[in-house]
């Protein structure tokens, strides 16, 4: 019996390692079977000209190009064919499988029939791409399944019939292309507040356009029958509009206006030819698509893609790319920060996102992709989603929402040129109260622990209801030693990080302090005089307001507006109480969005923190009438 023992063992750990390394395999190669052959279904049901890589042996997942999988793959999110030849009809029972699918793209090939009324059953549509093919006939009237649409393209085809009422149904729609097909009859009141982008023209379209509509520019609706009269943007005032005038003009008026028209061309032209040379400088796009970091940033991705990553997506993003539309994608440099390069890159359709690409990633495989996760799991409307990433030995991606506005640093301190978002005090305070609920969530998860260790204005974004909004959450922790704290944000770290480097909440609470004064005084935490002499922000207000000359502290655009000042006090106050040098001594996060709330009425209709004012109950505030026209922050 005794020397049954060792024998036992060795069985024993034998069949567990058959047993783990089946497990292992099975984990590994995790496949959405069921939307695998509903693939090879369609690929095998249909004519086509390119030969796919869509072998059943091969993991659709992992290899198959034109294929998104969920994160653990066991479903197809996105299937992209766009100009492989595909031709004919799409076959019926074949793609009406995928039912998690969320982007199709089909488009720029040669497939015929009617509407596949069969995607009408794909409730988690969010695009559907079918432009540049061959449908025909009618739309079918009943569109209101597609409950999260954001973009539908059926542009360049043949479609006829009327354009169905029920896409005003569509109420997340945001673009709507249905040019060039020959669509008939009236244009419907596609009253949709999210929809940005529409085209309806090149059709047989008659009647007027519809008052929802009339936000559109005319080119929008040309190439229709419809009178040019009602092509008019609805912003032209009765004044404007072209007055007739029946009385016979002198043949001396003719000359004038002949000689004032060729005077005034001219100089039209050579303001116009100025404009373009300005156009082409500024226009970045252009001239970074040849700049030598992004076409590195493109290259070297297309021999990694295939060595190892890939691209993981996080539940709720709308959009899916592939690595290929990535690289594909205009990128424009945004930056570089500590942590890398950052890009804007242009997806052909999937809209636009931030890509991170971080250098001295000081974590493994396994810790990066925790830390992703656990990052992706914070979702708060102040806090910037993270969309996907992307790990591989020798490159390392995340992706975020692009904020078109540009961070909060480059509004405050960018060029004051006329198309300059204006930072008048309500968006100012509205910024500061939605960065500090973004980073008292932040330090409320992980029992309390979370700290986001690089607070500063250029981390700091505007949503789409006007609050701040903190990105960059998790990135510090990522990164190797090699880029100590100390060095990242200059001018916003506690003294505690500079001499100790001990980075905590309260030091969040310090930088978010000092974003504070940036609000109040429109300068930058460390700036140059003019005689060239370094000024430290927190060291410059407490020396202006001990010397009791608080008024010379605040930006001297937040003066211009009426009755403020109790309010920029209130704030400032509160700032000057987070850079205190004791961190014992400064307030919770949770604190300072009540202190920041509490300084006007403002209700957020924005997560709003526990305590909340009644109407009427703050400090009388006259800021200018166009704010108030245009807000509703004053609707608590
Ligand atoms: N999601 C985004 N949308 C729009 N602009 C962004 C986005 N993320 C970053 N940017 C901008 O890109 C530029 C570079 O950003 P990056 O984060 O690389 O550097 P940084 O913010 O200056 O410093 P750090 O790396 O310490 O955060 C900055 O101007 C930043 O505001």
């Amino acid at each position: 019996m005794l020397s049954e023992g060792p024998k036992m063992g060795k069985k024993f750990c034998f069949s567990s390692i058959l047993l783990f390394g089946a497990l292992y395999f099975i984990i590994a190669r995790a496949e959405p079977i069921e939307d695998k052959q509903a693939l090879l279904d369609f690929i095998n049901n249909i004519d086509r000209m390119q030969n796919l890589n869509w072998d059943a042996k091969t993991s659709a997942c992992d290899d198959w190009n034109g294929v998104t999988c969920n994160r653990d793959k066991s479903r197809i999110i996105a299937v992209r064919l766009p100009e492989v030849g595909v031709r004919g009809r799409i076959p019926t029972n074949t793609l009406v499988r995928l039912s998690a699918l969320r982007i199709l793209s089909l488009r720029s090939n040669d497939i015929s029939g009617t509407f596949p009324s069969d995607l009408l059953k794909l409730r988690n549509l969010t695009a559907l791409y079918l432009q540049f093919n061959k449908f025909q006939g009618p739309l079918p009237s009943e569109f209101s399944v597609w409950k999260h649409l954001s973009v539908l393209d059926l542009s360049s085809n043949a479609f006829n019939g009327s354009i169905p009422l029920s896409i005003s149904n569509l109420t997340h729609l945001e673009a709507l292309n249905l040019a060039n097909n020959s669509f008939s009859g009236n244009i419907p009141d596609v009253d949709i507040p999210s929809l940005k982008q529409l085209d309806l023209s090149k059709n047989n379209l008659t009647g007027v356009i519809p008052q929802s509509l009339l936000r559109f520019p005319p080119s929008v609706f040309a190439g229709n029958s419809i009178s040019p009269d009602k092509l008019l943007p609805p912003s032209l005032p009765p004044t404007l509009l072209p007055i007739r005038h029946s009385s016979k003009l002198s043949v001396s008026a003719l000359l004038g206006i002949v000689i004032g028209s060729c005077v005034l061309a001219f100089v039209l032209i050579v303001f116009l030819m100025m404009f373009m040379n300005k156009k082409r400088e500024d226009n970045k796009w252009a001239t970074l698509k040849s700049n030598k970091n992004d076409m590195s940033f493109k290259r070297e991705n297309s021999e990694h893609q295939k060595a190892n990553g890939r691209l993981v997506f996080f539940e709720d993003c709308n959009i899916v790319f592939d690595l290929e539309d990535l690289l594909r994608a205009s990128a424009e440099v945004l930056g570089k920060g500590t942590f890398g390069t950052t890009y804007k890159a242009a997806l052909e359709d999937a809209g636009t996102v931030v890509v991170k690409r971080l250098k001295e990633v000081n974590v493994g495989r396994k810790d990066f992709e925790q830390q992703m996760e656990s990052v992706a799991n914070i979702r708060h409307v102040n806090v910037a989603s993270l969309r996907a990433y992307y790990y591989s030995k020798d490159e390392k991606l995340v992706v975020y929402d692009c904020y078109d506005q540009g961070s909060v640093s480059s509004l405050l301190h960018g060029k004051r040129g006329e198309d300059r978002f204006p930072l008048d005090w309500e968006a100012r305070l509205r910024i500061a109260i939605g960065a500090a609920r973004g980073i008292a969530h932040i330090h409320s998860q992980s029992g309390g622990m979370l700290v986001h260790g690089n607070i500063k204005a250029s981390n700091i974004f505007i949503n789409s209801q006007r609050y701040g909004c903190v990105s960059d959450l998790g990135l510090a922790t990522l990164m190797s030693p090699v880029v100590p704290p100390v060095i990242r944000a200059a001018g916003y770290r506690a003294p505690e990080v500079t001499d100790f480097r001990k980075v905590s909440q309260a030091s969040d609470i310090y930088s978010f302090g000092v974003f504070l004064l940036e609000l109040l005084t429109g300068k930058s935490p460390i700036h140059a005089t003019g005689t060239d002499e370094v000024i430290h922000l927190v060291r410059w207000v407490n020396s202006v307001v001990h010397e009791e000359w608080t008024g010379e502290v605040f930006d001297v655009e937040l003066l211009r507006y009426p009755n403020i000042e109790e309010e920029l006090v209130t704030t400032l106050q509160i700032g000057m109480s987070l850079v205190d040098r004791n961190p014992e001594k400064r307030p919770k996060m949770a604190d300072v969005v009540k202190m920041l709330e509490d300084v006007r009425s403002i209700n957020a209709g924005n997560c709003p923190s526990s305590g909340t004012k009644s109407p009427g109950s703050s400090p009388s505030l006259t800021p200018p009438t166009s704010v108030i026209e245009s807000s509703p922050i004053h609707n608590k």
